[in-house]
């Protein structure tokens, strides 16, 4: 039975898959260490989330309120600013309500823990008096970057190359964050991840879903500025720690999954597939998807390939059945990329180097081959090549366009060469040091256990 003095703590993520999960994962741990957790998300969230598919622990519940838009969310009003100002002034009015039914409940709040993306969600947590706890779903050099420009400690544009900040390697421009590389490119973004910033100052703890190993010298500079605990890799704890029972079916989902690819991989050869997926939100011209198809193919590995419905529109439908009809790829919309990246066939992953993505392959000691984008991408890009060496970043040519020649290359180094054995040795000692952090007594179980020791003192 429950015990009347039971931790309870609000996790209150931005409403977003990437963001969603980590939150979703680090909550099942503070579940099996005995607070109880109720995550609150939108209301059109839980329309288009399949949560009844998730087995949850009776301590962690889901709860809703309405950020205004319903119906469609984001898509709903397709503005930003907009989006996120409704939000705000709907979601503190919601969420002052939700936090005094709790309040007048036999669960009490004790703790909200939220996204700094919505750091209005502190502000109200403050007029409560609660303990407030930031997580930052992002690792941790990039909101280093950002605190650096947020505080004006870096100026932009920058004018002076090579950038040095202490505990960062040294940056060319093409490794910073795309706000950092070119804050006017989507304003509202920018001021988004700033805003992260803007009271920070308040939060008592600062949670960041990383490891100590992976970011040692960063975690080091950054908490002289602000309490961090890193508490990650967020990843279920079937694929690494075996720490929550039966934790497989893991993640919040867009899609209902389809075992079929599973099989597909595990009739191929160990070490011979590359994984292709560029996250939820990379859309490619039509002109970039032809060539990665083409490099696929020409490359002469198999490949698994997901493509989002929307993205669709972007690549010819020959091509589409030239790769069914090679033997050699797949093709599909959406794919428990976990089950992919742990299963032996995989050789590489192609990405666009989004956290979650990043930190999965690192977990599950898969090398990349890394195509940034825009938003932390670019760092962690850099990271992945020059600082963890486990892949390949690829290089683009002058007209923005990375090559099928380029892309047959870069397979062929990891798949094959001596290259490719030196990453892959690199990112079996990269899942092993994320195995660590989160067992009993590694650095991330311990800081989840001092998060705790703050509660408890609440
Ligand atoms: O077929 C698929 C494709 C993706 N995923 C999962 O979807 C998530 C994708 O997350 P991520 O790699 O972080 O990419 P985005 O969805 O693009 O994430 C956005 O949010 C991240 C967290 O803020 C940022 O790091 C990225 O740059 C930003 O694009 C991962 O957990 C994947 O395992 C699947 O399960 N199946």
């Amino acid at each position: 039975m429950e015990e009347r003095n039971t931790k309870h703590v609000l996790m209150i993520p931005y409403p977003s898959q990437g963001h969603l999960n980590p939150m979703l994962q680090f909550s099942k741990r503070l579940s099996t260490k005995g607070v109880k957790v109720t995550m609150i998300t939108t209301i059109f969230i839980s329309k288009i989330m399949h949560l009844q598919s998730l087995s949850l622990p009776s301590s962690l519940q889901f709860d809703f309120i309405s950020d205004g838009y319903d119906q469609g969310g984001f898509a709903q009003v397709g503005n930003i600013s907009t989006y996120l100002s409704q939000m705000k002034t709907i979601g503190s009015e919601n969420l002052k309500e939700l936090i005094q039914k709790y309040n007048s409940s036999n669960h009490p709040i004790d703790c909200v823990v939220y996204d700094p993306m919505i750091q209005w969600v502190l502000d109200v947590t403050k007029e409560f008096d609660l303990l407030g706890a930031a997580f930052f779903t992002q690792k941790c050099s990039v909101n280093y970057m950002y605190y650096h420009v947020y505080h004006g400690l870096l100026k932009l544009p920058i004018t002076s190359l090579p950038i040095s900040i202490e505990g960062l390697p040294l940056l060319e421009l093409k490794d910073t964050p795309s706000f950092v590389n070119d804050p006017g490119f989507y304003p509202a973004y920018y001021e988004m991840v700033m805003n992260q910033f803007s009271n920070i100052h308040k939060a008592d703890i600062v949670l960041v879903n990383s490891f100590y190993k992976l970011e040692d010298q960063v975690v080091d500079s950054m908490s002289k500025l602000c309490p961090i605990l890193t508490i990650g890799p967020t990843v279920p704890s079937f694929y690494l720690d075996k720490g929550v029972p039966n934790d497989k079916d893991n993640d919040l989902s867009l899609f209902q999954l389809d075992s079929s690819a599973i099989n597909w991989l595990k009739s191929k050869p160990a070490g011979s597939v590359t994984y292709v997926s560029f996250g939820s939100m990379v859309c490619f011209s039509m002109e970039q998807m032809k060539e990665i198809a083409l490099g696929l193919l020409g490359s002469g590995s198999n490949f698994l390939w997901v493509i989002p419905t929307m993205e669709n529109k972007n690549i010819p439908k020959e091509l589409v059945e030239e790769i069914s009809s090679s033997g050699k790829g797949l093709v599909v919309n959406w794919i428990q990329q976990l089950e992919v990246l742990s299963n032996k066939a995989i050789g590489c992953f192609f990405t666009h180097c989004g956290w979650n993505s990043t930190l999965e392959a690192l977990c599950l000691g898969v090398p990349m081959i890394a195509i940034p984008q825009w938003t932390d991408q670019p760092l962690n890009a850099k990271f992945v090549e020059d600082v963890w060496k486990v892949g390949i970043r690829v290089i683009v040519n002058e007209n923005g366009i990375v090559t099928r020649e380029e892309i047959k290359s870069c397979i062929r180094k990891v798949l094959e060469n001596d290259v490719g054995s030196e990453m892959r040795i690199n990112a079996k000692k990269w899942r092993e040091l994320a195995i660590e952090a989160i067992s009993h007594g590694g650095t991330s179980d311990n800081n989840i256990n001092d998060f705790l020791n703050k509660l408890k003192r609440s």
